[in-house]
């Protein structure tokens, strides 16, 4: 009984993945990006901590949108009509992606650009 309700759980998390991934443009971005880091990873040989931060920022980024379409879908079920709060809570979830995005590019250029620049010389 208990398995079965755990395995629900799993059920929902990825029912839901699979809808903001299918749904969301903003995700369907993050997961094209998220795939060619994915390249880039397989390409040039990262250090461990390089990996740990590569693997962080992209699950950062990536559940900082599903919190986002969450708040999103939780605002438009509240009603369409325009609303100060609404917005705010849209603006600052849409600010919550944007600063963990920051995040990553930084992450990236940190832990890419020496490698891709030793190429180039
Ligand atoms: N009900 C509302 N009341 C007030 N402002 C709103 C409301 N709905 C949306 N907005 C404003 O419009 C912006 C865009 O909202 P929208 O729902 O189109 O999200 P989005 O970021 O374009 O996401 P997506 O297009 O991926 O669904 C919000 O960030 C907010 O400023």
């Amino acid at each position: 009984m208990k398995a079965k309700k755990i395995l629900q759980a799993f059920y929902y998390a990825g029912r839901g993945l699979w809808v903001v991934a299918q749904q969301e443009r903003n995700m369907k971005i993050h997961l094209v990006v998220t795939v060619a880091v994915l390249m880039m990873t397989l390409y040039y040989s990262l250090e461990g901590w390089e990996l740990a931060w590569i693997i962080l920022s992209t699950f950062l980024v990536l559940s900082a949108e599903m919190f986002n379409s969450a708040v999103e879908a939780v605002v438009d079920r509240c009603g369409e009509d325009y609303h100060p709060l609404a917005a705010l809570a849209k603006d600052a979830a849409a600010g919550a992606v944007l600063l963990l995005a920051l995040q990553a590019l930084i992450a990236g250029i940190v832990v890419f650009a020496p490698k891709i620049l030793v190429l180039w010389r």
